[in-house]
């Protein structure tokens, strides 16, 4: 498969200002420079507080770069996420980047199947269509039939993680952000969640993650971004 650059970073930095604590600045990520290709995982690799997490947000538009460029592919065209209007922000989401965090964010009501299926509602599936992408990847991820239509707000830590992925991965997402997918899960679980990665990649999805598993990251990963040394290294640590 032909790849192609959907994520370019050029002398990309990031400073936070602490507004409460004397307008104290922290330089957090410094010149970065990297690319992701679709059908790859970049994995972001550095130590404690380097700045991994914050580079996800910049990139899915939660945090906003202080100066370089950043660029993601949306269709044909790039958007410049160091000046991108909230409304470019809107539309990339819905339909160039899907974001894997740690944590699930309920909705009060909503059932556990209406979450995972909507993605693919948003992006016109039939309800047919999606109900039946959503029940296969609830079951692969081991979630019990009986509470696929309660809300899972009540449901433990490693349920909603499940959740939480089954909703991530319910399209082909151009773009893939993964913040720690894997963490809490149970070996069983952990496999499943390795093998959807390479079905994504399979079909041409430019993954990016964090994952302190070092199994998981050779498994999966393509690339290496080391956000301490501003370094990318074809060998996966
Ligand atoms: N919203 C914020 N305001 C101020 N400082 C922040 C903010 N978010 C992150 N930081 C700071 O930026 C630095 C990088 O944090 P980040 O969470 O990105 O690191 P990380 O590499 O993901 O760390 P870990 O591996 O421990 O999860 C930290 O020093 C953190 O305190």
């Amino acid at each position: 498969m032909m790849t192609a650059t959907r994520i370019q970073a050029r002398s990309l930095n990031k400073q936070f200002t602490l507004h409460h604590q004397n307008g104290v600045q922290l330089d957090v990520l410094t010149d970065l420079n990297f690319d992701a290709q679709s059908g790859e995982c970049l994995i972001f690799s550095g130590r404690s507080g380097s700045g991994k997490s914050t580079l996800l947000k910049m990139i899915y538009g939660n945090y906003l770069a202080t100066s370089g460029s950043l660029q993601v592919k949306h269709g044909d065209e790039w958007v410049e996420m160091v000046a991108a209007a909230p409304r470019s922000v809107v539309e990339l989401r819905r339909h160039s980047i899907g974001y894997v965090s740690q944590f699930l964010k309920t909705i009060p009501r909503v059932s556990t199947l209406n979450l995972v299926m909507e993605p693919a509602l948003e992006r016109g599936w039939s309800a047919e269509q999606a109900r039946a992408r959503a029940e296969e990847l609830l079951s692969r991820l081991n979630i019990p039939e009986r509470l696929w239509h309660l809300a899972p707000s009540t449901f433990s830590g490693g349920e909603q993680q499940r959740v939480n992925i089954a909703r991530g991965f319910m399209v082909a997402w151009p773009v893939l952000l993964l913040d720690e997918p894997t963490a809490s899960l149970d070996e069983t679980n952990r496999a499943v969640v390795v093998e959807l990665m390479q079905e994504a990649k399979a079909a041409g999805a430019a993954m990016v993650g964090i994952f302190h598993d070092a199994e998981v990251r050779q498994k999966i990963g393509d690339k290496q971004f080391n956000v301490s040394a501003n370094e990318v290294s074809n060998h996966v640590q």
